[in-house]
């Protein structure tokens, strides 16, 4: 009983003068590693902060994504049930460890070591972090994709990577990231972090934000979402009508189209229906430079449409170069969007007139819109990967 009694004083003792210390006054004897994104949280009030918002209940299992020294780790200790913790740098692990177990919470802890991208993730209820921002990207489709779905995440990110999450249609920074992660969650801007509150300070500035998984998931194919997705944010201020006019698009979208009328006809509707139910974000997960080096050549191919201008800015696209098609359909084909890529363009304009959709500009299309498109092109055997 008093060995008890003396275990808990020692370890209020010991978290006392943890509290206390000023977090930038603590030295370590290692540099830091920015090409981890080693910038730790020394300001504790900014600590505070993301621990309030969080919501901790006392039996929560939290996700923490590179504890580093442990600024933040404490505070999650303290309130939950468990925190189970994803650090990438040995050197952070055995720190972190030796700050836990100083503080006598070593049952509640639970350490992997590794990449926090390339790791399978446990169970958890909540993840809170102050994200390295290199993976920024990739970690929020990696726990949006977490099966079962967590209840919420707060999680520090660069500035400019917040704003982009929580951009509304109309916003400059609406764009792709906005979309995606709208479509699966709620996103809200909670605080701006000034550089000053890490050790070293980063070149930029940061926020904090939370993310809540819609539940259930919104029931649609990832992998058609994400091409329809992409090719309206090929200029995002440029009318459907003149994205879905653009030859290369045409032609992609058409050679789609004949796959999928042949795989219906030998009984695919079966496996298409299936591919629905399936969850993988894998696309939405690549960052811009993987996003470049796994880009399919036809996928290339738009990207070069965009950036050679093919629709320069201020351009309606209603321009009868662009609407010119190379093959010439045959006669008997004219009316034969299998046969004929013009007949496929009548469809595809028609499909977006009757719906109102051929003025719309992605910039300040709702998720409502894209999933409306999604859904008239799906059923007119339109698809997009
Ligand atoms: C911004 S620091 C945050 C440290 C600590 N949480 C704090 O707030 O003081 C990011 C941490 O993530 C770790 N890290 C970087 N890349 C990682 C990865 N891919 N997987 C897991 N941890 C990673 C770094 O080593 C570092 O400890």
């Amino acid at each position: 009983m008093d060995r008890k009694k003396d275990f808990n004083k020692n370890k209020n003792q010991n978290q006392q003068q943890i509290m206390q210390q000023p977090i930038g006054a603590m030295n370590y004897n290692f540099s830091f590693d920015k090409s981890f994104g080693q910038h730790i949280l020394k300001n504790p009030l900014v600590v505070q902060q993301i621990i309030e918002k969080s919501g901790i209940k006392p039996t929560d299992v939290v996700l923490e994504i590179g504890p580093g020294t442990g600024n933040l780790t404490q505070s999650l200790l303290e309130r939950s049930k468990k925190v189970i913790a994803v650090e990438i740098d040995a050197r952070m692990i055995a720190e972190v460890s030796k700050r836990v177990n100083k503080l006598g919470y070593q049952h509640k802890f639970q350490l992997i070591q590794g990449d926090a991208i390339k790791t399978q993730l446990p169970f958890f209820d909540l993840c809170v972090a102050n994200t390295p921002y290199q993976i920024s990207s990739p970690l929020v489709f990696k726990l949006l994709q977490h099966r079962p779905i967590f209840r919420c995440a707060v999680l520090m990110f660069q500035r400019e990577f917040a704003m982009r999450l929580v951009a509304k249609p109309g916003s400059d920074m609406y764009c792709r990231l906005s979309v995606n992660v709208q479509l699966l969650a709620r996103v809200d801007h909670l605080l701006k972090v000034s550089k000053n509150s890490f050790k070293p300070p980063p070149k930029v500035e940061s926020s904090v934000v939370r993310i809540e998984p819609k539940f259930p998931p919104p029931p649609i194919n990832f992998t058609e979402w994400d091409g329809l997705v992409r090719l309206c944010f090929l200029r995002k201020n440029k009318t459907m009508s003149a994205i879905f006019r653009l030859k290369q698009v045409l032609k992609m979208l058409h050679k789609n189209f004949v796959t999928f009328q042949t795989e219906l006809k030998v009984g695919g509707q079966q496996a298409l229906a299936q591919q629905d139910q399936q969850v993988d974000l894998t696309a939405f997960m690549l960052d811009e430079n993987q996003l470049e080096q796994k880009l399919s050549k036809k996928d290339k191919r738009l990207e070069k449409i965009a950036a050679k201008g093919a629709l320069k800015e201020g351009e309606d696209g209603d321009d009868d170069e662009e609407e010119k098609m190379e093959d010439e359909p045959e006669d008997e084909a004219e009316n034969d969007p299998i046969q004929s890529i013009k007949a496929f363009k009548k469809l595809v304009v028609k499909t977006l007139e009757d719906n109102q959709m051929h003025e719309k500009r992605a910039c300040k299309m709702e998720i409502i819109d894209f999933l409306n498109l999604l859904k008239i092109f799906n059923e007119q055997g339109v698809h997009f990967k």
